[in-house]
């Protein structure tokens, strides 16, 4: 599959407009039968109350006279295709008069069957597309002529997805004409607080891309399901699109966004108001281990979670899904932290398992073993004669510690370190007097929470993700939840960081949790 690539930092676009049917949802399929159940009905009582045929409602004539337009303008323009003139009637006329406004409403009664019989198959690629460009900040509208969009968007669970939803309920109501003229998708960006050029338009229908063009959209983008492509892109698409997920979106880097993590709020002195957000909101905890629910100790082995600590985690985990993310391999942290109830992700998020048989190693990470087993044979030889030096596998990742080591040593063992990650084709980071080697492939504690999101089924906009971390790899997890999750970091010293708020050390993290543990079982 061939990827565009949309860099809404680069371009500088503020918005993307989405059409639903077709592009966000399958409902185009259900617009369709609702339209020819309407039409087949409709020209055989004509034909045989005249005594001659009409030619049948054929799937062409959807998406060529229909599909885009509003509904009493999709029955005047099909009937013009049969040379056919009904009075417009009036809105309110009931769907078996034979006007434009009776024969559209009986179409939305057989549509509003077909949805309640079928229901709404949502593209999930779309999906995930527009959840990322609102986590970069990205602002979204839906635009839809379909005065069922509420509907439609309530039966597939995407009711939090936009900014901005204009359907044919608000075009009528402020007398926007429909695509293929441009004013639904101008006031939609006019309500994102952004202008056509700084907006992008998604779209299926010939109608819709004729609109983006029409409107001054700095790109018009097609979504050819259908096999029209070549007509999208005379009507104003600018690219033709098979599916959202060919669509690269690059990610705001984490430096763009840090701040100095002096100047950030405490966690504890918010929690009210951070809590207060889970009156109407789950939260999906996620905790790194060493440094935020364990003091930093001498060695790996004496980290040891306090029961007072391990209570407050079990509590949390009855009213809410709690992960821990680690660097640590995922059986040693499972053990430590002793909780079933819990997801555990180790090594750095390469090695993912929770309750009812979660379980998911990196698809890339085991090619990478024998790399590890190397550069551990190799190190294992180097540091022998470094009094303090420690190694520690954990199953995708080696670590050397030298908290222990004597300072005029420590450049030795970093040498050793980097001189075996690169013989080995390891990615070397550094952590609190550690250095790590893990596989180097594009993967990490955030991309490892937003994997967790997904495969949780917390992507919904009534989930709020909260991470809390101490070290340098849980700034992957903050960039990952800058915009629809809260990150906090455990420090007291200066540094910069993607996080919005601190905890002093790993008692204000359980003071923070037992608020929040507290807040939630007020709730339920
Ligand atoms: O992601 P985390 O759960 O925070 O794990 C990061 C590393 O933590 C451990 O090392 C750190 O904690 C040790 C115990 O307090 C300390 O002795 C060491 O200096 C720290 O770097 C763990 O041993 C590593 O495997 C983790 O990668």
């Amino acid at each position: 599959m061939s990827r565009t690539r949309i860099d809404p930092n680069e371009e500088g676009y503020a918005a993307f407009i989405f059409d639903l049917d077709g592009v966000v949802t399958r409902t185009a399929r259900l617009h369709a039968v609702a339209w020819k159940r309407l039409f087949d009905e409709y020209l055989s009582q004509r034909s045989s109350r005249r005594n001659g045929s009409i030619r049948a409602f054929e799937d062409d004539d959807y998406r060529r006279f229909i599909d885009g337009k509003p509904r009493y303008e999709g029955v005047r323009s099909f009937l013009k295709s049969r040379k056919i003139t009904l009075p417009y009637g009036d809105p309110a006329d009931p769907p078996d008069r034979k006007t434009i406004c009776g024969l559209g409403n009986r179409k939305n009664l057989l549509f509003q069957e077909q949805l309640a019989t079928g229901g709404v198959e949502v593209f999930k690629s779309s999906v995930a597309f527009i959840r990322k460009l609102r986590r970069l900040g990205v602002k979204t509208a839906l635009v839809s002529s379909s005065k069922n969009a509420a509907a439609v968007l309530d039966a597939a669970g995407l009711v939090d997805l936009f900014d901005v939803r204009l359907d044919g309920v608000e075009a009528e109501r402020f007398s926007l004409r429909g695509k293929p003229h441009p004013d639904t998708f101008l006031e939609a960006a006019r309500r994102l607080g952004a202008t056509p050029e700084q907006s992008v338009v998604v779209e299926d229908a010939i109608a819709g891309v004729a609109a983006g063009k029409a409107g001054g959209f700095a790109l018009v983008i097609g979504v050819d399901r259908t096999g029209q492509a070549a007509e999208l892109e005379a009507n104003g698409a600018d690219i033709v699109i098979e599916d959202l997920a060919e669509l690269k979106v690059r990610p705001i880097s984490s430096v763009q966004r840090s701040k100095a993590a002096e100047a950030l709020p405490d966690a504890l002195s918010c929690a009210a108001g951070i809590c207060a957000l889970f009156a109407e909101k789950r939260p999906a905890v996620f905790l790194d281990y060493d440094g935020t629910l364990t003091p930093i100790v001498t060695r790996p082995e004496l980290a040891v979670l306090s029961a007072d600590m391990r209570a407050i985690l079990a509590e949390l985990a009855s009213h809410c899904s709690v992960a821990i993310v680690s660097g640590r391999d995922r059986a040693d942290v499972a053990h430590l932290v002793g909780l079933e109830s819990l997801v555990y992700a180790g090594s750095h998020g390469f090695d993912i398992a929770g309750p009812g048989g979660l379980q998911e190693e990196h698809e890339g990470a085991s090619a990478f073993l024998p790399a590890l087993d190397r550069a551990e044979t190799q190190l294992r030889g180097e540091i022998a004669g470094i009094k303090g030096a420690l190694l520690e596998r954990k199953k995708f990742a080696l670590a050397v510690h030298y908290r222990l080591v004597a300072r005029n040593r420590i450049a030795h063992i970093q040498r050793a370190a980097a001189g075996a990650a690169e013989n080995q084709g390891l990615r070397l980071t550094t952590g609190k007097k550690v250095f790590e080697l893990r596989p180097d492939l594009d993967w990490d504690k955030g991309k490892a929470v937003l994997w967790l999101l997904s495969a949780l089924d917390l992507e919904a906009g009534d989930v709020v993700p909260l991470y809390i971390g101490d070290d340098n790899t849980d700034e992957d997890a903050f960039a990952a939840l800058w915009d629809n999750g809260i990150g906090i970091l455990v420090t007291d010293a200066s540094r910069r960081t993607s996080a919005q708020y601190i905890l002093s050390d790993t008692q204000a993290v359980e003071r923070f949790l037992r608020s929040l543990s507290e807040r939630l079982v007020r709730r339920d």
